[in-house]
């Protein structure tokens, strides 16, 4: 299966509650062509989670569209594999279990699926794991567990939603170069959520930065340092301060919103 071009077109997503209303997101415009690596970068509560959400099909927007190879999003599909921060392994199912599961859900032979399963245990490191429970493993073992799971499905899109966050520094480098080899191997369209300038600038291609509230997009910037790129480098730096700026003035203003709010309670 082929990488996906994706399109959002002049999005809105407001979230109704009580006693007001939310515009979680406001007129968003992406045009993602097919395998490119896209970070949606911003301060917490800019919408990031919204934006993923609305292209896996999960929460649909308010207004506007959201296309993947010309068809409307109107629920989930196999076409986009979502992976979490928490994992979300089936705590009850071994390693090779959970990276088969979709595969035996959609009623692939039994030999085709050890096939599949084994070559992902080789390709995340994970054969020696391959009969453990997920509360057996690492952090970074469960992520590329989880990786695998999606991986086993052919998603042509993969939307990661914070995947590292959790993981110590180390890990979280190791994770992010498979991350890479993999994307640079079978070519997927890849959005995936950060708060960490460093993180959007290691891995992708272009990246999008977001306002708080409404989430709207503050900057659009191709990067194109070769890979792997070096944090340390003058270039990978000069794009580190750019962004910072950036980021921190959507800080400013979700931090000066939580101080209204508190003079308000
Ligand atoms: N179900 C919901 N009901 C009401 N408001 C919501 C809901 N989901 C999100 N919001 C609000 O929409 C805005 C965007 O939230 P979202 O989670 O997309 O931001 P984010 O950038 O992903 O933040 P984080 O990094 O903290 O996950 C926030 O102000 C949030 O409070």
């Amino acid at each position: 299966m082929n990488a996906k071009h994706i399109q959002v077109q002049a999005v809105n997503k407001i979230f109704k509650t009580a006693d007001k209303e939310v515009v979680a997101l406001r007129d968003i415009n992406l045009d993602i062509p097919e395998g490119q690596f896209v970070c949606l970068l911003g301060p917490s509560g800019c919408g990031k989670s919204t934006l993923l959400n609305a292209v896996a099909g999960f929460a649909l927007p308010s207004s506007g569209a959201i296309t993947v190879n010309g068809a409307t999003v109107t629920g989930p599909g196999p076409d986009r594999g979502m992976v979490f921060q928490e994992y979300a392994l089936f705590p009850w199912m071994t390693v090779e279990q959970n990276i088969g599961f979709g595969l035996e859900i959609k009623g692939t032979d039994k030999a085709a699926i050890r096939r599949k399963v084994d070559a992902l245990l080789a390709m995340l490191g994970l054969t020696d794991f391959r009969a453990r429970f997920p509360k057996d493993l690492s952090g970074g073992m469960r992520q590329r567990v989880a990786i695998a799971r999606v991986l086993a499905l052919d998603s042509p899109t993969m939307l990661m939603d914070e995947p590292f966050g959790a993981l110590d520094a180390l890990t979280r480098r190791n994770l992010q170069d498979e991350l890479l080899r993999i994307w640079s191997e079978l070519k997927k369209t890849i959005i995936f959520v950060t708060h960490s300038i460093e993180e959007a600038i290691y891995l992708a291609d272009r990246i999008v930065v977001m306002t708080y509230r409404p989430g709207t997009v503050k900057r659009d910037i191709l990067v194109d340092l070769p890979r792997l790129r070096d944090p340390s480098s003058a270039a990978f730096n000069a794009l580190k301060r750019e962004l910072g700026q950036l980021v921190m003035e959507e800080q400013q203003r979700h931090h000066n919103d939580e101080l209204k709010m508190a003079a308000v309670d």
